[in-house]
């Protein structure tokens, strides 16, 4: 009963009233920013639902409310998750914002003129968890963003060893996906904004705690969300900022038009290859339970205590490469494969001339006055 609930609460987008389940169960609307461009809803569905394989066929986006993949990761609130983990090391990444843009390190160093938008810091989990306490008393934020590994404690294991892999394994063999390249375990502050890019990999995105907001546009909207070149350290990602838009830049970004969903616990998101999406940690709509604070912990004097620590959301992504086969060339060509061409020729000519303007000189020579 309170799954049909939270799904229509997740509709209505009204806070839910005292649930029966621990965990929280709505997000605080007020939360969430607004932005120019028109929205549609993605569509919520069963995983028995006859429409599902079309749509994933189709590479269309959609939530799966009901797939149990991360089911035995509910539970994995920062206390577990601090006592299990082992003594691995995480990737963390602070933000002077809230907005953590991906780059390329390597590629960074090379490029004088580039200020990195954040930092990554390599700590282990308890760090990250005092990492944490200090951002209450700061603007910095953080971001842990780590791959599951075997050096994760055996009820890790276990609990990864519960994910519902007939489900995913499923969908990867009959859409001939490539091999799951990795999970990411995502731990991020509310408030904290990916912005928007696109991934060469298929994504079951799955959220575990707290809620996300994703917004996603389709391939054939390149032109208007303005990709940093190739070779920039910010490959992928788009140059416009939807809080502050340069419209003198990218008049385009006008036309752009974003699918929404709002995921909570236990909903899979599926993002298709080169889909763009921005992802959205939301503020909860109830004081968050790390689990430092339940009477045993107390009882035994655990130094740690849940208000110190702010609210965070947890996901875990399922990366898998497209299929390795390159598909039959149907014309036209699919958006997807649009982006690809347009990628290997950027890749090809940037290899031969040596800065972006000359690339841009000798592209802008071939179809000027020609292809017109
Ligand atoms: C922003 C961050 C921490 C980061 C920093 C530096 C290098 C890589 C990444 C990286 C990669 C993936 C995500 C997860 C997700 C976005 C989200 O959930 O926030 C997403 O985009 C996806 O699953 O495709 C988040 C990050
Ligand atoms: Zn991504």
């Amino acid at each position: 009963k309170s799954r049909e609930m939270c799904d229509e609460q997740m509709l209505v987008e009204e806070p839910m009233s005292d649930s029966p389940i621990s965990m929280n169960q709505s997000y605080d609307p007020a939360s969430i920013p607004e932005y120019p461009f028109p929205m549609e809803q993605i569509p919520r569905m069963s995983i028995n639902d006859p429409r599902l394989q079309h749509l994933i066929e189709t590479s269309q986006p959609v939530v799966i409310t009901d797939s149990q993949l991360v089911q035995p990761a509910l539970k994995w609130n920062l206390r577990y998750l601090k006592s299990n983990l082992g003594d691995g090391l995480y990737y963390v990444y602070s933000s002077h914002n809230n907005r953590f843009k991906y780059f390329d390190k390597e590629r960074a160093k090379q490029c004088s003129s580039f200020k990195q938008p954040t930092t990554r810091k390599e700590v282990a989990f308890s760090d990250f968890i005092e990492m944490l306490k200090k951002c209450n008393e700061s603007t910095e934020r953080i971001y842990l963003q780590q791959t599951l590994n075997d050096t994760v404690g055996p009820n890790i294991v276990q609990d990864y060893l519960q994910f519902n892999w007939h489900f995913v394994s499923r969908i990867q063999s009959k859409m001939q996906w490539g091999d799951l390249s990795s999970n990411l375990l995502l731990i991020g502050q509310e408030g904290n904004i990916t912005p928007v890019h696109y991934d060469e990999q298929e994504n079951f995105f799955a959220q575990v705690s707290g809620f996300k907001r994703c917004l996603l546009f389709s391939p054939d909207q390149f032109e208007c969300l303005y990709p940093h070149p190739v070779s920039h350290p910010c490959d992928r990602q788009s140059q416009v900022n939807f809080s502050n838009p340069d419209y003198q830049r990218f008049p385009k970004f006008r036309d752009a038009h974003a699918v929404e969903a709002i995921v909570g616990p236990g909903d899979v998101l599926y993002i298709p290859m080169y889909w763009w999406h921005q992802i959205e940690s939301l503020a909860s709509a109830e004081p968050y339970d790390h689990g430092f604070t339940d009477d045993a912990a107390s009882s035994c004097g655990s130094d740690t205590s849940d208000e110190d620590i702010p609210p965070v959301t947890v996901s875990v992504n399922f990366w898998y490469r497209s299929s390795p086969l390159p598909q039959q060339i149907e014309y036209p060509i699919s958006a997807q494969q649009r982006v690809s061409v347009m990628r290997n020729i950027e890749k090809m000519v940037g290899a031969v001339m040596g800065s972006p303007d000359e690339v841009a000189n000798l592209l802008r020579t071939i179809v000027d006055g020609r292809y017109n």
